[in-house]
């Protein structure tokens, strides 16, 4: 993981509209998806943004999560109760590595990074997802950060 760049992943992958239409692309998959649409049945258009917004603040863009929805307790909050399975991570890491493909730029190192962030961060969604909403979470601490290296 020495492969270092300068600058960040949300510089690279080219800023909050490429980020809309990767969202944009994920949710109409993950909506025409028999595993999926079930855990999706109480979806939003707001929904895209707000997962477009969080993904900037991650990848070291703007701080619109924390600023503005929330922060990163907000985002845990959400997933509470969803009861998310490894069936249901896989399908979801699969889909969104269709709208990498489709949606950012053609730099594997880039879409390498970006996918191995989804994949660590489904796996504490579907963990969180287990306990009935509501839960105390405590204090998260602040919104991860993902870069070039990984996990800041
Ligand atoms: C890195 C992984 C993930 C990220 C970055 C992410 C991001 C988000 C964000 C930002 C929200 C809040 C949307 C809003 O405010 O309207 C949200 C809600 C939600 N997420 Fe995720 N999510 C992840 C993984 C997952 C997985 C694996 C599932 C299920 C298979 C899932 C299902 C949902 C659902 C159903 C909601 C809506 C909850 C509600 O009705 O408020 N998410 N997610």
């Amino acid at each position: 993981m020495n492969d270092q760049r300068p600058g960040t992943l949300y510089e690279a992958v080219g800023g909050i509209d490429v980020l809309r239409r990767l969202s944009r692309t994920f949710y109409r998959g993950a909506l025409a998806d028999p595993l999926l649409a079930p855990v999706f049945a109480d979806f939003t258009p707001t929904h895209i943004e707000h997962v477009a917004v969080w993904l900037a603040e991650v990848f070291g863009g703007p701080t619109g999560y924390t600023d503005r929805l929330g922060g990163h307790q907000a985002l845990l909050r959400a997933h509470l109760g969803l009861a998310v399975t490894e069936e249901q991570r896989l399908r979801w890491m699969e889909l969104m590595a269709e709208a990498v493909r489709a949606e950012l730029p053609g730099d594997e190192l880039l879409r390498r990074r970006v996918l191995e962030y989804f994949d660590w961060g489904t796996r504490i969604a579907e963990d969180v997802s287990g306990s009935p909403a509501g839960t105390d979470l405590g204090d998260p601490g602040p919104t991860p950060r993902w870069g070039w290296e990984g996990l800041k």
